[in-house]
């Protein structure tokens, strides 16, 4: 759901030019019609790749940043093969497009990736702004992630963080036996991408056994490289009119061949759904029961296809589980790079329920959390899972912009990872500090354009309910519980980030887990 020019591969694109420039031409007549006079600044583009070259690497925000910096502040142009770019970087220009002009820009540029991996763009986030997106929109809002719904599977996260916390329990006792005072690390960043696995799946498509969890297990496997390939432009993206392009790179067959293994387990799912409503075994009912119940009524506007069911299942369990797990990784980081805040936030948990460790607390007192709701938006606002939000389009028109005009068919790129660290708006912006959050009145609903983790606008992301619920119920169960140190040797955690489908630590996060009140 993000928007990646990591994977440019420069050889590729060297070998490439030789055929590209047969094309210069056609190219040039192309970029020459859709010349607007008032373009915002930008840097100096090359014949035919256009400032793909100073995309390269794998920090775009870090690079979108400073080169807005250095041409366009505010708003800058930026030609990415055939395609024309404006990159947003503050507040202010960030509110043009995600409120003033906030149906001008509400499409989404067009992925041959999510094309094919989403039966046509049949899925919410890559669909087109149009009467599909409405209505799946809608559907997402009451029914598939509503509060009530999101509450539904209160019992799921329960269930599964309990058990993180036994084997995190576990891992303490049997290091402590090994390795007498020192504990031994564990891969947190493994355990917990686990657990938000295990939750999403559950609630998207049931029990965590028998059938449904053989299914589970072979869909996880299936769908491990699906959201590295949806995760940015391609070369063929950037040069739509060369049709040769997917076939030639070998891009469209290895989309084909993912697209038909999660189709087949996909299609699984659903008759293992089906047989169980037929059997009058409804069980409790997760999300692919409610597609199925929805299209059973067909008394929407826009008919749900099985296709629709497809898609939509499949983006909710992809969309789920890396921002989460992203979330909870950066906000133990700071934590152990902070200890102020550690047991600041250690402090009020246990305070609220209960200092012993052998209590267990559900998700009902979650609210009273208030340092640790800080802690979490703090960590949103320097670590936005997705820094750049997901691209936008003005598919019908021209737009004027401030003093600019901004052509139809432009991609919009929001960086919001440059504006949550805007200074103009926060106060030694750099400092992980969640304090700032006490006096402030901000929160990242979207009204907000200095702090957008989940975006804004028509578009802004349906699973913050969804996705917050995990990440406090694990946080709070981490903290509860544990006291953390670092491995041997190790002063503080390194911070290096890593762009892909989220923006991701580079390292896996490696802690060493103590029971708190020793180990039982
Ligand atoms: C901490 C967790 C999460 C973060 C930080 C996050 C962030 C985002 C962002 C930045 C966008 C793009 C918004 C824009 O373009 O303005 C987005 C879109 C979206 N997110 Fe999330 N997300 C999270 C969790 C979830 C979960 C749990 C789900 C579903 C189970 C979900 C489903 C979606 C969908 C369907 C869209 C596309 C919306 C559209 O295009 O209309 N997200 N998310």
């Amino acid at each position: 759901m993000i928007i990646s020019c990591s994977s440019f591969d420069i050889s590729f694109l060297l070998a490439l030019t030789i055929i590209l420039v047969i094309t210069l031409f056609i190219l040039k007549q192309k970029l020459s019609k859709t010349a607007v006079s008032n373009l915002p600044p930008g840097p100096r583009k090359l014949p035919i790749i256009g400032n793909i070259h100073q995309m390269a690497g794998d920090q775009p925000h870090r690079r979108l940043t400073d080169l807005a910096r250095k041409h366009g502040s505010d708003v800058m142009s930026l030609q990415l093969g055939e395609l024309s770019h404006i990159v947003i970087s503050t507040p202010e220009a960030a509110k043009l497009v995600m409120k003033t002009h906030d149906v001008a820009f509400a499409s989404r540029p067009y992925l041959l990736a999510a094309d094919v991996l989403y039966y046509g763009c049949k899925d919410i986030a890559f669909a087109p702004y149009g009467d599909h997106w409405r209505q799946m929109r809608k559907l997402c809002t009451l029914e598939l992630l509503s509060a009530r719904r999101v509450e539904s599977f209160r019992r799921i996260r329960e269930e599964e963080v309990s058990n993180l916390v036994a084997s995190l329990t576990a891992a303490a006792v049997a290091s402590l036996t090994r390795f007498a005072a020192a504990g031994k690390p564990v891969d947190l960043t493994r355990m917990v991408s686990t657990v938000t696995s295990a939750i999403t799946s559950r609630a998207a498509f049931g029990a965590a056994f028998g059938k449904a969890q053989e299914l589970t297990d072979a869909f996880m496997m299936v769908v491990e490289n699906i959201s590295d390939v949806l995760a940015g432009f391609t070369i063929s993206d950037l040069y739509p009119s060369l049709k040769f392009l997917p076939s030639l790179t070998g891009f469209k067959a290895k989309l084909e061949k993912m697209h038909k293994a999660s189709d087949f387990v996909l299609d699984q799912i659903i008759d293992e759904h089906k047989s169980r409503r037929k059997g009058g075994d409804g069980g409790k009912e997760d999300l692919v029961d409610v597609l199925l119940n929805l299209q059973e009524k067909q008394n929407l506007g826009v008919p749900i296809t099985m296709e629709v069911v497809k898609a939509i299942t499949l983006e909710i369990f992809l969309a789920g589980i890396e921002t989460s797990t992203t979330t909870i990784e950066w906000t133990m980081s700071e934590m152990m790079n902070d200890s102020r805040v550690l047991q600041k936030a250690q402090q009020e948990v246990r305070q609220i329920f209960g200092g012993d460790s052998k209590n267990h607390f559900d998700e009902t007192g979650l609210h009273r959390l208030k340092y640790l709701d800080m802690v979490i938006d703090e960590s949103l606002r320097l670590h936005p899972p997705v820094p750049l939000l997901a691209p936008r389009e003005n598919r019908d028109q021209e737009v004027g912009f401030g003093s600019y005009e901004v052509p139809i068919n432009t991609n919009v790129i929001v960086n919001a990872w440059a504006i949550n660290r805007d200074s103009r708006y926060w106060t030694d912006a750099e400092r992980f500090f969640p304090e700032r959050f006490i006096e402030c009145t901000t929160d990242y609903k979207g009204n907000y354009f200095q702090f957008i983790p989940f975006g804004a606008g028509r578009r802004m992301c349906p699973g913050v309910s969804f996705g917050l619920a995990i990440v406090k119920l694990i946080l709070a169960n981490l903290l509860f519980h544990f006291d953390w140190t670092l491995p041997d040797g190790q002063k503080s955690v390194n911070m290096t980030e890593s762009f892909g489908v989220t923006l991701r630590r580079q390292h896996a996060l490696h802690l060493i887990p103590v029971s708190h009140g020793g180990v039982p």
